[in-house]
């Protein structure tokens, strides 16, 4: 436990970026962070320069310099002021550059960190909820931005304030204390933030979620037609202001509190300043210092503060907000990864499951219990029962996308939990109830499993025929999609591309998880027989509610709460009068209600 929380504690967080941004960028960052000690070093050639130029206007005004003397160190400070200028342009440009640059790459190593983790996690909301924290702060240039001035800290500020601080050293011991004692106080009011902030991260995240989902009721495409329909919109309004309310509230309050510690802080500054151009002006009346020394540490003195300031208020701060969700992120990316040998599945073995049990992340109840099947190389299985009986769940741990609590699924002879997913998927393919519209082309929607293979408009061609898909308005190449200047498709034709999709990917084993809804029975009942057609030879897993599709396959399965409470074909399952055979007559009884 202590180990835990001080792996993700401030300053091994600090570390831990310091080192991706440094590993992202490369050279980028060697040339970043050579030009901000460029820059910060040059503060201290100002000042040198400035003395010098001051010092001899004073000299030649009594005669003991020349004026050629004097326009040599104006030219000087001229030169160095322009150097000055264009090192910090050419700081900001990179830093705005690599920053943006490591954007991408922060996404990608994020994205294939999820592609690597159990999809059990994605049915669990706060890992959904880490992974929303987790990409705004990257979308937001948030991490790039911490680590890059985090690093800043000793590249630039503290290049800076040693090199000045070395220069007020030899002018008084005393000028370097007060500067240094003026900020402590306000670095470590930083941390008091950096818990406030914390805190506000993970009490708002859900609520902006919310808000976010109520914002989409009233406004998205998908669902804007219902909520207008029911009236719903004041419904969505209200619950969309309170949650706004409530977020706002929250983040005001933590402001509020933050903007406190800050006014303290420049409290602290201010005085530190005073004290500082007190002691400048005493050295220089009782001669300690020369009048140039006085300009140019004066002149600098401010810069000293503004700068301070921009470190505490603006880096500071801003880190401060930003490491709450860093910390997220690190323990979103440390997330034990799915493992598992690569092995050879050997789909003549079938699939067998023993006494399989599972439970979603935040539930109580097993969504399967106790289930125990074989199926058969070439054998097709339908799967039935009420809403919640646990089918879809069933059929994802007999895929193996989820791997079992207790009991084993083996897969081709290879028990899944102990095999690589990627072995498993390689010769698996399904069309599930909530399958993707993709907005893309039709042919990239169909060969999507594939892409080497989407000039091949032969096989694309054949399956689209294979699962009826016609239209004569639409191409290979036509645009799925309004939003991109194409067009969009009815229910029922996104339903057999996604089959189409489902059947082109090569396997040995496909699910079929209900993605029919969108048609009428009968159709239903012609996909499926066209389904077993094609999909004979191989392990066929279809979910239906409506058994008379049911009957296509050589056995079904029919569950009950979590559990398998019968196996068998039509007729056997008829003659046992059990939970089918209920279900058989109600169904029959409502299709002969319908048509009289
Ligand atoms: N993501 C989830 N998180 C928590 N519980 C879940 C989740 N998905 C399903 N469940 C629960 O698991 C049980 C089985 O759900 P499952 O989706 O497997 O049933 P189903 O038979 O496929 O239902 P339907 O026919 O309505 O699609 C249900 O009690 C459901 O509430």
């Amino acid at each position: 436990m202590i180990e835990k929380r001080s792996k993700y504690g401030i300053v091994c967080v600090v570390f831990r970026s310091i080192l991706q941004y440094i590993k992202a960028s490369k050279g980028w960052a060697v040339l970043e962070h050579g030009i901000a000690v460029l820059s910060s070093l040059s503060w201290i050639v100002g000042i040198l320069v400035t003395q010098q130029l001051f010092d001899l206007i004073t000299e030649a005004s009594r005669g003991y310099a020349s004026y050629s003397q004097v326009g040599i160190a104006l030219g000087t400070m001229a030169a160095v002021t322009v150097v000055q200028q264009v090192l910090r342009g050419i700081d900001k440009y990179l830093l705005g550059y690599v920053s943006y640059k490591n954007v991408g790459k922060f996404m990608s190593e994020l994205m294939l960190k999820l592609s690597r983790v159990s999809a059990k996690h994605f049915e669990d909301p706060n890992f959904l909820d880490n992974i929303d924290k987790s990409k705004r702060c990257i979308e937001y240039e948030a991490l790039g931005s911490f680590s890059t001035n985090c690093l800043r800290l000793f590249t630039y500020y503290g290049v800076f304030f040693v090199s000045v601080s070395i220069y007020f050293f030899g002018l008084s011991p005393l000028l370097p204390l007060i500067i240094f004692v003026s900020f402590v106080p306000a670095i470590l009011g930083q941390l008091v933030q950096v818990k406030v902030f914390i805190g506000l991260e993970n009490e708002s995240a859900p609520l902006r979620r919310q808000y976010t989902y109520y914002k989409k009721a009233i406004s998205s495409q998908l669902s804007f037609k219902e909520t207008r329909i029911l009236g719903a919109f004041g419904f969505f309004r209200n619950l969309f202001s309170n949650t706004l309310l409530l977020l706002t509230t929250k983040t005001w309050k933590v402001e509020r509190k933050a903007a406190f510690i800050r006014l303290i802080l420049g409290l602290v500054s201010f005085i530190g300043f005073g004290v500082s151009t007190i002691m400048l002006f005493n050295s220089a009346m009782s001669g300690e210092i020369s009048i140039g020394t006085f300009v140019a540490v004066f002149g600098v003195l401010s810069q000293i503060f503004s700068m301070a300031e921009e470190l505490v208020s603006i880096q500071v701060s801003q880190g401060s907000e930003t490491i709450g969700k860093i910390e997220i992120y690190y323990r979103l990316m440390d997330m034990e990864e799915v493992d598992g040998e690569e092995a050879v599945i050997d789909f003549s073995k079938g699939i067998v499951a023993k006494d399989v049990n599972f439970t979603y992340p935040g539930r109580n109840k097993m969504a399967v219990q106790g289930a125990t099947i074989t199926i058969s190389e070439g054998e097709t299985i339908a799967i039935v029962g009420e809403n919640g009986a646990g089918k879809s769940t069933l059929v994802r741990l007999l895929v193996g996308l989820y791997r079992p609590d207790n009991g084993t699924v083996e897969i081709g002879g290879q028990n899944s939990s102990n095999t690589h997913p990627s072995s498993i998927f390689r010769e698996t393919s399904g069309v599930f109830q909530d399958f993707l519209c993709y907005k893309m082309t039709l042919a990239e929607n169909v060969a999507i499993s594939n892409t080497k293979e989407i000039q091949n408009h032969d096989n694309i061609q054949r399956v689209l025929q294979d699962c009826e898909f016609g239209d004569d308005s639409v191409t290979l190449d036509t645009m799925l999609s309004t939003e991109f200047g194409g067009i969009d498709l009815s229910g029922g034709q996104w339903q057999r591309i996604a089959i189409a999709r489902g059947l082109y990917k090569t396997n040995s084993l496909i699910v079929l998880d209900e993605p029919t809804a969108a048609i009428d029975p009968i159709e239903e009942e012609r996909v499926y027989s066209q389904f077993k057609r094609l999909s004979k030879d191989k392990c066929t897993i279809l979910v239906t509610h409506r058994l008379a599709s049911a009957k296509f396959a050589n056995r079904i399965v029919v569950m009950d709460k979590g559990k398998i409470v019968d196996v068998g074909c039509h007729d056997e399952l008829i003659e046992r009068k059990g939970k089918y055979a209920t279900m058989w007559e109600a169904q029959s009884a409502w299709y002969v209600n319908r048509d009289n």
